[in-house]
């Protein structure tokens, strides 16, 4: 069968303005899921750049509540890595870390259990979506708190013009520019 191109799965998007406030153009990523073959497309081109480009054993995938829970379990499986999860305040339950952040509509506080990432492992993050990069930057920061090291990002999307790659200190593997 033909390999699902960038060009199908960015057709996929529904773009929804004013949501959820005035001014923001909301990329929406659930057509995606309407289509198994194309939610299996993406998770194939991530396990591929990973094994590729990540040259030491990925030991934890770090996925940010809620969206970036779609598809960090499905790539920690085909990585053979453990899922941890970065979630909205107040939502884990022991010892957690927190970083206080700002993202395109608004700010939040994110964590992480204490014992979720050990020193020295090697980390990959993944979300749906980078914006500012302020999620993303809050979820580095957790990581490295707890002294994991964080080889690469993974977006399905990036919005280029909020220049949310640049805040991060790792390299940037977004599927999708948008
Ligand atoms: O790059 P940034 O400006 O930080 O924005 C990107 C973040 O914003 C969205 O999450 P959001 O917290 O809005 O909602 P969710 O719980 O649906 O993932 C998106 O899923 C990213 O996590
Ligand atoms: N424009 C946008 N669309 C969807 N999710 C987002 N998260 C931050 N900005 C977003
Ligand atoms: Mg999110």
């Amino acid at each position: 069968m033909a390999k699902i191109t960038l060009d199908e799965i960015r057709q996929l998007l529904r773009v929804v303005p004013d949501f959820p406030t005035k001014g923001i153009q909301f990329c929406d990523i659930f057509p995606l899921f309407q289509r198994p073959d194309v939610i299996e497309a993406i998770i194939d081109r991530l396990v591929d750049h990973v094994r590729t480009q990540v040259k030491t054993p990925v030991d934890v995938v770090v996925g940010l509540d809620a969206r970036g829970f779609l598809f960090g379990p499905m790539l920690a499986i085909r990585l053979g890595a453990a899922f941890a999860p970065v979630r909205k305040q107040g939502k884990l339950p022991g010892q957690t870390t927190q970083a206080r952040y700002s993202k395109e509509y608004g700010e939040d506080v994110f964590e992480m259990q204490s014992d979720a990432v050990q020193p020295g492992q090697c980390v990959v993050i993944i979300d749906d979506l980078i914006a500012t990069g302020g999620s993303a930057k809050a979820a580095e920061d957790l990581v490295k708190q707890q002294g994991g090291i964080v080889a690469t990002y993974l977006f399905l999307i990036e919005l280029p013009e909020l220049g949310g790659s640049k805040v991060l200190n790792s390299p940037v593997f977004s599927l999708l520019e948008f």
